[in-house]
């Protein structure tokens, strides 16, 4: 049973028929050949730190390596010396002739799912889609301290009372006209500047030539009433324009139009061309 364990150099104790280890018998068998200990005649490598060895394996060593990886034994061991390893064993022991088989960690390149690469990356930051960094909104951080309108010098959106969010607003423009006149009108400059949402009267402005009844929208507006007045009575365009170009007037104020700006002498000039 034990013959099956037995090293290799041993196989010529193992042939034998019979070892003592085996016999069942209670009395020991003159006759059964004993087995001797053989000394192995392989070449076993062994080294050591001292002398020569010690000074090549030093980390001092001044030669630079190829490889950016530290290996382990180093390149330069006497563990990896090919003149100390017996030549059947060269096969199974790393060689260090080249560094093609030396395993090296993956390249981070290789990872990269997105497939990136040192031209085709992005440079900097994403683009920014919301106002332009050096606008009065991102100036003034948005939303004053307090909620309201006013309160600093800078423009911000303000809390807009219960009732009055751009979803209500949204849903109040489905409603129908909210625009105060039956039927579209001819609006001159002078007008326009009656409509100043004061005493009594509604406040209109215009928007690229088209006239706005923006009094229903002024508890709404997210910048605040006094913000949205400052057009009243005038062309609110550039004011528009100056705080919020991607704001979509038109959507938001349609059912609120009265009609289109025309010149002062609009209604004269008109006549004469029917004569
Ligand atoms: C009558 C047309 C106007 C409409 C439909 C309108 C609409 C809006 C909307 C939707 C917002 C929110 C923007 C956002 O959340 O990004 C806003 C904010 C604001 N609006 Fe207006 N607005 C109008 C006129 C004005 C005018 C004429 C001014 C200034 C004189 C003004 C000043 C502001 C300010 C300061 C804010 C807050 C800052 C901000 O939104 O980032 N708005 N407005």
């Amino acid at each position: 049973m034990l013959a099956s364990i037995w090293p290799s150099w041993l196989s010529k104790e193992k042939e034998e028929p019979q070892t003592e280890a085996d016999s069942n018998s209670d009395v020991a068998d003159e006759s059964t050949p004993k087995a001797h200990p053989v000394t192995p005649s392989l070449d076993v490598p062994s080294f050591t730190l001292s002398g020569d060895d010690a000074e090549t394996n030093s980390s001092t060593d001044p030669s630079p390596t190829t490889h950016e990886v530290p290996m382990f034994p180093a390149a330069n061991s006497a563990q990896r010396a090919d003149r100390i390893a017996p030549a059947n064993e060269q096969r199974s022991k790393p060689s260090v002739s080249g560094p093609a088989s030396l395993m090296l960690p993956p390249s981070l390149s290789t990872g990269n799912p997105r497939g990136l690469t040192a031209t085709n990356a992005p440079r900097g930051p994403l683009p920014n889609r919301g106002p332009p960094a050096n606008s009065q909104q991102r100036v003034n951080g948005g939303l004053s301290p307090n909620g309201v309108a006013g309160a600093s010098k800078g423009r911000g959106k303000v809390l807009l009372k219960p009732g009055h969010s751009p979803m209500d607003w949204a849903a109040l423009i489905r409603s129908g006209n909210l625009s105060g006149v039956d039927t579209f009108q001819r609006v001159t400059p002078i007008q326009l500047k009656a409509m100043t949402g004061r005493k009594g009267k509604p406040a209109w402005s215009s928007w690229q030539g088209k006239v706005y009844n923006i009094t229903p929208y002024l508890p709404f507006h997210p910048g605040g009433e006094p913000e949205l007045m400052k057009a009243a009575g005038r062309d609110g365009t550039k004011l528009f324009m100056d705080v919020h170009p991607w704001v979509n007037w038109e959507n938001m104020l349609g059912p609120c139009l009265v009609g289109v700006l025309v010149p002062e002498n609009y209604a004269s000039s008109s006549l004469e061309d029917m004569d």
